[in-house]
């Protein structure tokens, strides 16, 4: 059972402790059952009264003590659970690698640890409420038998019997749930859809009429299907109900017929078995609680084993890479893409190289080329964010591995063209704060934005404005190369004018190496070298021109 396997950990470690527990809180409840009938048989005998009522008042306590604890004591192991699972989730996506989580699905992680999560840690609580209701049950079983074995053995059968149905009836609802759940995916997806579109939503009524209707025809699906499930969850109910006034029948009309049994043990076994129906109850609605804390534990541990099946490199037993070195070198290095993004099977997958490349520190290298000549591969390999299948990326003399190539890469500081703008400063060990200011005013981002206590007062800006904030950012993290990846498409002639004329000369005073993919052939002057990428092949364009003529800003 998956919850078991996910709880296990934290279960083991007070596993005794829980049996007992849960043993005396099934024993004090059942306790609280013996001493009424017991004093309901010794009304005149005022001394056994004051006895029973000292220990019907122990038993109640008792019960309150140790049900506080299993209650409070699950909800924690459920939460220290799915928080422990939460972090390994999370430092193995720290450590997997870019290539490796291309693959993954990130929609079914972000919904693990979210959604599924919350559900298991709600419904880990109710559980054990079911699971002390199941303990309390089989004292009441024992007590009954003690009073009289053959309202034991009918009272088994019974139970026995109406649980077999119950079992066969809830294969249906689980199936049922699996199905809900799965429209209720689809639903989201949807919706995400109608969101995240909305603006090509708003600007054609047919592709609006025909996302609504799905929508709807979807939302319609899973309410006739809920409907369903809960008229099958339903008659279940009504069918345990059923099964239990059968069983008390059987106590009151087959017992005394059957067991030569007066009519005060009658009573008390009637009792007992009136006293069953709380947690019977229980015990019966855990069954679909349990199916929907596998349901969700099944995803958390799918998630964690496709995360514990990549490559996660050994860090920390290297050498780690200087922000001192002469040349950075990509010597014959192949690359392929497992397989072309939507392509259909079979397709060819978009191969680079082998490619030589060589960018000394301080220089400037341009990188042009067509859409999908594999330039944003090239940067991913020269950032070692995707491992060459062939060739070695070297920094100087030492070649960069899985197991250096973090180090490697905090020599970076990176702006892709699909950049995400964090709103505070992470990775920016001391914020030089007037350098920062002075950025903001440089890149006119002042007036707008404030940085306050290393984050961004907004991010609700434009592209061109997001872009100038991953700058700023980019450029206070104070990495000896910077990797730009078209930053400038998004922005205005002024701006374009200011990166190239203004902050690549800064960086490149500072001695920084910039690596930057262009199509802005004004400004190709500023470059020490520019490469074009045809195919996944490189070829060299040119050589040694960072000086030219200087054009207005506008
Ligand atoms: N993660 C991936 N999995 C499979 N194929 C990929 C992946 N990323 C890119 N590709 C494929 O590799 C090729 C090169 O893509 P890349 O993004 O490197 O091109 P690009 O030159 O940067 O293009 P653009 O100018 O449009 O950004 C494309 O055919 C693309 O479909």
């Amino acid at each position: 059972m998956q919850v078991l396997q996910l709880f296990h950990a934290e279960l083991s470690r007070q596993r005794w402790k829980f049996m007992i527990m849960g043993a005396l809180s099934g024993s004090s409840n059942a306790a609280v059952l013996a001493v009424i009938n017991h004093a309901a048989a010794s009304l005149d005998e005022k001394g056994e009264m004051m006895r029973s009522l000292i220990m019907f008042v122990a038993a109640i306590a008792l019960y309150v003590v140790s049900q506080k604890w299993l209650l409070t004591m699950a909800t924690r192991a459920s939460e220290v659970t799915v928080h422990k699972l939460r972090e390994r989730i999370v430092e193995r996506i720290r450590r997997a690698e870019l290539q490796d989580m291309e693959r993954l699905s990130s929609a079914e992680i972000y919904a693990t640890v979210s959604r599924e999560a919350k559900a298991l840690a709600e419904t880990v609580p109710l559980l054990m409420v079911s699971g002390q209701a199941l303990i309390m049950t089989v004292f009441v079983v024992f007590y009954i038998a003690w009073l009289s074995m053959t309202a034991f053995f009918l009272l088994i059968g019974t139970v026995v019997a109406g649980a077999l149905i119950h079992l066969a009836r809830s294969k249906e609802v689980a199936r049922q749930f699996a199905e809900t759940d799965r429209l209720e995916g689809e639903l989201v997806d949807g919706f995400r859809d109608m969101l995240d579109g909305f603006k090509e939503v708003k600007m054609n009524s047919t592709r609006s009429a025909e996302l609504g209707s799905m929508l709807s025809r979807l939302s319609n699906r899973l309410t006739d299907r809920k409907v369903e499930t809960a008229g099958l969850f339903a008659g279940n109910l009504v069918a345990s109900q059923v099964a239990f006034f059968i069983m008390i029948g059987v106590m009151v009309f087959v017992v005394p017929k059957m067991a030569d049994i007066g009519i005060d043990k009658v009573g008390m076994i009637t009792t007992a078995a009136l006293f069953l129906m709380g947690p019977i109850s229980n015990v019966v609605s855990g069954v679909p609680l349990l199916t929907r804390a596998n349901a969700s534990a099944n995803a958390m541990l799918k998630v964690e084993a496709e995360l514990r099946e990549l490559e996660q490199p050994e860090t920390g037993s290297y050498d780690p890479f200087s922000d001192d070195f002469d040349v950075l070198r990509l010597r014959d290095v192949t690359f392929s893409h497992a397989s072309g993004r939507g392509d259909a099977p079979g397709e060819h997958a978009f191969h680079v190289g082998p490619v030589n490349l060589e960018i000394r520190k301080g220089e400037v290298l341009f990188i042009t080329g067509g859409n999908g000549s594999g330039k944003s591969t090239l940067l991913k390999l020269m950032t070692a964010l995707y491992h060459p299948d062939g060739g070695a990326v070297m920094l100087d003399e030492r070649r960069v591995t899985p197991e250096n190539a973090q180090s490697y890469r905090d020599r970076f500081c990176v702006i892709f063209s699909d950049n995400h703008l964090f709103r505070e400063l992470y990775g920016v060990e001391t914020v030089d704060w007037d350098e920062a200011v002075e950025l903001l005013h440089l890149l006119e981002m002042d007036h707008k934005v404030r940085l306050v206590d290393r984050r961004f007062s907004t991010v609700s800006l434009s592209g061109g404005q997001r872009k100038r904030l991953a700058l700023i950012a980019a450029m206070l993290e104070k990495r000896p190369i910077c990797v730009f990846d078209e930053w400038a498409a998004d922005q205005d002639p002024y701006f374009r004018w200011k990166f190239y004329r203004e902050i690549l000369p800064r960086l490149r005073d500072q001695g920084k190496t910039i690596i930057a993919v262009t199509h802005d052939d004004k400004y190709f002057d500023v470059a020490d070298h520019r490469v074009h990428m045809e195919e996944g092949q490189l070829s060299r364009v040119s050589e040694g021109s960072a000086t030219g003529h200087h054009e207005d800003p506008a």
